[in-house]
């Protein structure tokens, strides 16, 4: 049963016909909750009002529509309601539960899960952390950050206002929480008693999500595993990044976590992995004829990985500075995104086999070079009377930070597929946009018939695939087109694959994908501990130069695109960033 939900989850909207009924169409939010919990506003989750989606986005209008009457589909959708599952539990432990990110994404993807079913019948939350709350507190709090997924059909037909209140309030009040030290095997055996208490003897499963700063992780893995571990099913522990600073601190939470727990307990989340654009790009990969052919040296001519947020630190500062944007972004987001681009067809979709390809990727690569990277970090400026802060001016920053909040790098995968193509990665705060995308520059058209009509620059003339992760996602191709008339004009266009035209569902928070994962112990899009040594032997000597030799950043202002030395490191491999050309 769980393998079948499993590969229905993989082969996406093939089977979509398959899901339930709200699970269609216009996608709204109800919430957040504001004052009690009885207050709820209707809007979109992307911030549209509800009148502002066109009415084919109904439910009529969806060729999928007729399998949700289908009685076969549906016994096959409820993955939990299989005979037998009252009598095991599931009980999710967010320690951690009074921080930014289990508010911001924690709690709202578990109640996205529990709103469209992908909970077991039987599951309890439990919020660990140092903070004095009580379980109604901890609700409180949580409601304000929830929304419910309701399709616009159902809107019309039932009262949807009443239908999310109430799994809001059903969702609440399987939410509890606990107060507790980190490094506490009493405050843990405490906990694992009030965990029993609500598993009352079933089979219980145990998931730890660690939302808290990496010093505690070994001191809660400890805790938890000795005290609160489930005595009959499962465990997981859910870490988050970073994981280490360096290959040294790395190996050494790896070995400390597995005094504790075995690797297939270990979920260490990249939540970059768990973007639908992320997901798609193995799809778009290996199941089109047109593109595998062309995934090589043979074709493309460079690869770009860009991430760029148009906000500073605001508030993380204290974090921040101790690792910087290549550690944040790039051995992380940026890395696992170019591994899966560029690996070889995995012998299945199963966990062992992506991951064992992304590995050798990563073995295959060259260590980074300093001559190879430019760092940056943004300086305060003032545009009429708005004011922007310089990194430094951030109070939780040291004075003098050398901490790079830019940078950009040149990488290259030295095997037979790869030898020679730059992967130019970029990546930087509060700069000109917000945008994270994948960019493949193919090579020249040899012996070009219309060279002429392009003028000097071929460059314009090649073909580019942009897989756009976020935001408004997308998959586009420039090609050469000619303009119709009689003359002979060549125009490059986009064929154009937006999300938001193409498919009336909403996307999922990464969140909620990789939550779910975890509960199904589908590890395929978590890094196993080998990938992330790989990833460390990358980038340590040059973070270890980078320091050593205290490396000054280039200062480029707050809100422009970054420093001109990401140019010069381009064109040192005659590449031109795909995001800076005009029609971007
Ligand atoms: N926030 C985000 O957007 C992202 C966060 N992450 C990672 O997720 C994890 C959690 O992030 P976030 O929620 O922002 O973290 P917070 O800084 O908000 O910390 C979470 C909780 O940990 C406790 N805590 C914080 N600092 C200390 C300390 N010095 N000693 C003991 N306890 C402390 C606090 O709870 P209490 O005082 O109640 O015990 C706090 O509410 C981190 O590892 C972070 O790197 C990853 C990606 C994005
Ligand atoms: O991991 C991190 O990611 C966020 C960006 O995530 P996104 O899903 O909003 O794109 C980044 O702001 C943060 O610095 C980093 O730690």
């Amino acid at each position: 049963m769980k393998k079948k939900r499993t590969k229905k989850r993989l082969m996406g909207e093939a089977t979509e016909g398959a899901i339930r009924l709200k699970d269609l169409g216009l996608l709204l939010r109800i919430g957040p909750r504001k004052h009690g919990r009885k207050h709820f506003e209707l809007k979109s989750s992307n911030g549209h009002p509800l009148n502002a989606v066109s009415s084919h986005d109904g439910l009529a209008a969806n060729p999928l529509a007729k399998d949700h009457t289908d009685p076969k589909g549906k016994e096959e959708l409820f993955f939990f309601s299989e005979p037998g599952s009252g009598d095991s539990t599931l009980s999710i432990t967010v320690v951690g539960a009074s921080g930014d990110l289990a508010k911001k994404k924690i709690f709202p993807a578990l109640f996205a899960l529990y709103y469209e079913d992908f909970l077991p019948k039987n599951f309890i939350v439990y919020g660990h952390a140092r903070t004095k709350l009580t379980d109604e507190e901890l609700r409180d709090t949580v409601s304000r950050t929830l929304t419910c997924r309701i399709d616009k059909r159902v809107i019309r037909a039932t009262n949807c206002r009443e239908n999310c209140e109430n799994k809001m309030e059903e969702f609440l009040k399987r939410c509890f929480y606990h107060s507790g030290q980190y490094n506490s095997e009493e405050d843990f055996e405490e906990l694992d008693k009030k965990l029993k208490e609500k598993e009352a003897g079933k089979l219980a499963h145990r998931l730890f999500y660690l939302s808290i700063p990496p010093n505690l992780f070994v001191d809660v893995v400890k805790c938890a595993s000795l005290k609160a571990s489930s005595e009959s099913g499962w465990t997981r522990v859910i870490v988050e990044k970073p994981f280490g600073r360096d290959s040294e601190s790395s190996g050494e939470l790896t070995r400390s976590l597995k005094q504790y727990l075995a690797e297939d307990q270990i979920f260490r989340i990249d939540h970059y992995l768990g973007k639908e654009l992320v997901e798609n790009l193995s799809v778009l990969r290996f199941s089109n004829l047109v593109f595998e052919p062309l995934w090589s040296r043979n074709y493309i001519r460079n690869v770009q990985l860009i991430f760029s947020e148009d906000f500073g630190t605001e508030g993380r500062g204290g974090y921040f500075d101790n690792y910087g944007i290549i550690r944040d972004i790039m051995q992380n987001h940026l890395l696992q995104i170019l591994a899966l681009f560029a690996m070889e067809t995995p012998v299945s979709l199963d966990a062992e086999d992506v991951r064992n390809e992304k590995v050798k990727v990563l073995r295959s690569m060259r260590p980074l070079q300093l001559e190879d990277v430019v760092v940056g970090q943004y300086k305060g400026h003032s545009k009429g009377s708005k004011l922007y802060p310089a990194y430094t001016d951030d109070p939780t920053v040291p004075n003098g930070s050398l901490t790079p909040t830019f940078a950009a790098a040149a990488l290259f995968i030295d095997n037979a597929r790869w030898d020679g193509v730059p992967f130019l990665m970029k990546a930087g705060k509060a700069l000109h946009t917000r945008r994270a995308e994948i960019r493949v520059q193919f090579r020249h058209v040899p012996g070009n018939l219309y060279k002429r009509n392009f003028g000097t620059d071929l460059d314009k003339a090649t073909n580019e695939l942009v897989l756009r992760v976020q935001p408004d996602e997308a998959v586009y191709l420039k090609i050469n087109n000619k303009v119709p008339g009689l003359g002979m004009r060549l125009d490059r266009s986009d064929l154009n694959l937006l999300y938001r035209a193409r498919y009336t569902r909403e996307i999922p928070d990464a969140y909620e994908r990789l939550l779910l994962d975890a509960v199904e112990g589908e590890r395929r899009l978590f890094i196993r501990s080998d990938e992330l040594d790989a990833a460390w032997s990358l980038f340590t000597p040059l973070l270890k130069e980078l320091e050593d030799k205290k490396i000054g950043p280039e200062l480029y202002p707050y809100g422009s695109r970054g420093p001109v030395g990401a140019h010069y490191l381009a064109a040192k491999y005659n590449v031109r960033w795909g995001d800076l050309g005009s029609e971007d």
